[in-house]
């Protein structure tokens, strides 16, 4: 049986393309140098996969940044505002990643959003009226090429004509229909050039198939593909969909001549069941997701065996494969020596993915009874703790619903906490600046004692409680120093957890994330946070809030367990949380924040399961943190890259006294909204993007304000950047914070002049 993988991931082992990238941008290293270091990336990854002997192996899912902005700049849909910088070809990628400020202009990113349900980021792609779409493919054919040399033919990846168009934001007049035939155009030119070159595959990657679609959705999907297919003579396209299952157009999918399609049978439930109803074609090769792409447990083999052995009832021509891109997963545990052999034994990275493959293709072609396949089962003793179990069997309603309703307890708090009109604030991390960054790499390798760190990290939240105060903002934060990450962090420091040195997953560009791995019950076993946010209250009389992260974030930004559900994680970790908040109160702090940054990204891609899969639960592990504050204590929330107009009642169920939430990047659609809902929670919608180092002017963020206060009651607005500052330098973000103050202060005049 032959083997592939659906992507890898591409941030190096070390991260060596991240600081290659940063150091470009810093003008450190050449543009050479760069693209230098990323080939030696894919050199050795593509080493890696043939002496694990991957029966077929992909090309050009590596990216200097991001593969669906890689896939605009194929198509040309270079918006004219980056062309108009007459950048090289490579800063104008990096603007339109990152956007630009400079003696050439002044230019936002792209938006950015959520990829599907995980924790990547694309560049959502802009299509313009005067957007001309055609072919470059450069990159494409460059990469394999060079695989070539290495004596791999590869098949090239890119993301399908049917995702990119469904995902694009239309900027102009023009509808979106109006750029379907020359998005068909660019595609029937790609296979045409692909037949020259020699290829033997390509995939298109149609995530966007997985979600609901209407008849209009596939018939769309159809009219794209038959004119694309009509082109192919001996090259074969493989039609790849991951993240779920293709209930709604299996049926036409396998009458269309692909000769390929990848089935999700990890998360897609109803794979099998859609084979049972429809069969599947003779003609075509089935690419079978059965190893998890996603999750970082090792494949358990007989039940994997067993599906395979299903699927052979349907097809002999099958492909194994990955349920998904890699990219979601670290690079291999070789590089982890600090975690127990009995309980990294239980993993499997990417590098361990690629020889699971291997050996089930083996297994598969010999097996005649899977009995005799030993199962991997992480002992029980080490992942049981039965104090938090019987928690968790105790929780009734009391433990959800706080006391008394939100109206009257926003009326006490202002009062009490003396929270002023359009209160500034910010979301809680200041900028991670080397220093920061360089004391923790000291502690964790033992270099400086853990009273040293503390008192460094003490005299950065020092600084930190000085910098707001001479900006003028209202409600402050202590900064987040003592975090590598939000949630992280907390893994770290609970009991239950297993966490790497190494296991870096990209987010976004440059940046990657460690998620901590769910091993075992999850116990607080003593107070996280509540020195640093202690500390830095006692050091101004302005209010400071409590910093946490929500039960639901730090399940979703975590590798999971598979033996217990979702929501015996959850509530365990909200227990955790909840006994965090009430020492952060007992400690005297009157606002907490308990941020659920990733409530949005887990929701299932099908409406249907919303409710009953996730939202019942999720909004509950929220509502169990706060549910036994006084009513004083205001709980504050953040949401962050998400789009919330259908789940905005559910967002109002949490309960939360006020929710900060990105906006800027999204041009603050979800004002209106919020304004039809009648959204009862205070809100403060980000007013600038900090996910770019550009500074809004003081204009800019006034209109912004001014554009609020129409659409929201002043007194239930707040005026905060979109998310964290930890990405930003400190003085791009003291002055973009300067400019926010001062924004905010003119309004406050115009409004004040309006009364009087
Ligand atoms: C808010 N977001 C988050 C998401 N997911 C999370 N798990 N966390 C989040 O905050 N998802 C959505 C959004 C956007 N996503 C991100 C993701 C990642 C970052 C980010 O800034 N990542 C940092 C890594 C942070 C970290 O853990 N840092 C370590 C330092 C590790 C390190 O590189 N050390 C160096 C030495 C220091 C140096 O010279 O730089 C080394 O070891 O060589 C720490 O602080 O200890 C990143 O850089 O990628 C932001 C938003
Ligand atoms: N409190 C966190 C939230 C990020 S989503 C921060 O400020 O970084
Ligand atoms: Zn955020």
């Amino acid at each position: 049986m032959q083997t592939t993988f659906i992507g890898y991931p591409r941030i190096g082992k070390m991260r060596e393309l991240k600081f290659a990238v940063e150091n470009y941008w810093k003008k450190n290293i050449t543009e050479k140098s760069l693209r230098a270091t990323a080939q030696d990336i894919r050199m050795e990854q593509w080493k890696v996969m043939k002496n694990l002997r991957v029966s077929l192996i992909p090309s050009n899912d590596f990216s200097l940044y991001d593969g669906m902005l890689d896939l605009s700049v194929m198509l040309n849909a270079i918006p004219k505002k980056y062309k108009d910088l007459h950048l090289s070809e490579l800063d104008t990628y990096f603007a339109m990643a990152r956007g630009y400020q400079g003696d050439k202009g002044d230019v936002e990113a792209l938006a950015m959003k959520k990829w599907f349900n995980t924790n990547y980021h694309y560049l959502v792609p802009e299509l313009y009226d005067d957007t001309e779409i055609k072919l470059n493919t450069t990159k494409l054919f460059s990469e394999y090429q060079e695989a070539v040399k290495a004596g791999i033919k590869t098949r090239p990846v890119i993301i399908g004509p049917y995702t990119f168009l469904q995902l694009a934001s239309i900027k102009g007049n023009k509808t979106r229909e109006e750029y379907v035939n020359e998005i068909i155009t660019a595609f029937c030119q790609l296979i045409h050039q692909c037949e020259e070159k020699g290829m033997e595959w390509i995939q298109f990657d149609e995530p966007s198939l997985v979600m609901d679609l209407d008849n209009e959705s596939v018939h769309l999907f159809q009219r794209i593909y038959e004119k694309v297919l009509i082109e192919k003579s001996n090259l074969k396209v493989l039609l790849q969909t991951y993240f779920g299952d293709i209930r709604d157009c299996y049926k036409e999918l396998i009458s269309m001549p692909f000769d390929g399609i990848g089935i999700d049978f990890i998360e897609g439930r109803k794979s099998l069941s859609l084979f049972e109803q429809y069969g599947f074609p003779e003609n075509k090769t089935l690419f079978a997701g059965v190893i998890n792409g996603k999750n970082i447990w090792k494949c358990d083999y007989p039940k994997t065996l067993t599906l395979i052995c299903e699927l052979k009832k349907f097809t002999d021509d099958i492909v194994i494969s990955t349920s998904c891109s890699l990219l979601h997963v670290p690079y291999s545990i070789k590089s982890e020596n600090k975690l127990a052999d009995d309980i990294l034994e239980h993993f499997s990275f990417a590098e361990e993915k690629l020889y699971e493959l291997q050996e089930l293709s083996q297994l598969a072609d010999q097996i005649d009874s899977i009995e005799n396949i030993n199962k991997q089962v992480c002992s029980n003793q080490k992942r049981l703790n039965e104090d938090v179990r019987k928690r968790v069997s105790l929780l009734n309603e009391d433990d959800f619903s706080r006391n008394p309703i939100r109206a009257e307890r926003q009326i006490l708090q202002r009062k009490k906490i003396g929270i002023p009109q359009l209160a500034t604030t910010t979301i809680g991390s200041f900028p991670q600046i080397k220093e920061v960054k360089q004391i923790r790499k000291n502690y964790k390798k033992g270099d400086i004692s853990l009273a040293e760190y503390e008192e460094t990290i003490f005299s950065f939240i020092k600084d930190c409680i000085k910098i707001q105060e001479d900006i003028g903002l209202d409600i402050l934060v202590h900064g987040e120093y003592e975090r590598n990450d939000m949630v992280e962090f907390f893994g770290e420091n609970l009991e239950g957890y297993a966490f790497t040195d190494f296991a870096w997953v990209q987010s976004y560009g440059t940046r990657c994330v460690k998620p901590p791995i769910i091993f075992g019950d999850i116990k607080r076993e003593k107070p996280i946070t509540v020195k640093y946010s202690a500390y830095a209250d006692k050091l101004t009389k302005k209010p400071v809030k409590g910093m946490l992260t929500g039960p639901v974030t730090i399940l979703n930004w975590s590798f999971p367990r598979e033996d217990i559900t979702l929501k015996e994680m959850a509530f365990q970790i909200g227990l955790a949380i909840r006994d965090e908040v009430l020492d952060l109160e007992a400690a005297g702090i009157q606002i907490i924040q308990i941020d659920e940054a990733a409530l949005r990204e887990k929701l299932p891609l099908r409406k249907s399961e919303w409710h009953s899969e996730y939202l019942d639960w999720a909004i509950n592990a929220f509502r169990l943190c706060h549910s036994k504050v006084k009513a004083e204590t205001q709980i504050h929330t953040h949401m962050c890259y998400s789009e919330f107009d259908d789940i905005i009642k559910e967002i109002d169920c949490m309960d939360a006294d006020v929710i900060t939430f990105e906006a800027a990047r999204s041009k603050l659609i979800i004002l209106d909204t919020l304004q039809a809902t009648a959204f009862e929670t205070e809100v403060g919608p980000g007013v600038y993007d900090i996910h770019s180092p550009r500074i809004p002017s003081v204009d800019e963020i006034t209109k912004i304000i001014r554009k609020m206060i129409q659409k929201i009651n002043v007194e239930k607005l707040w005026v905060n950047p979109d998310c964290g500052l930890k990405t930003r330098g400190l003085e791009e973000a003291a002055a973009s914070l300067k400019n926010l103050v001062e924004a905010t202060e003119i309004v406050r005049n115009e409004l004040n002049q309006k009364d009087s």
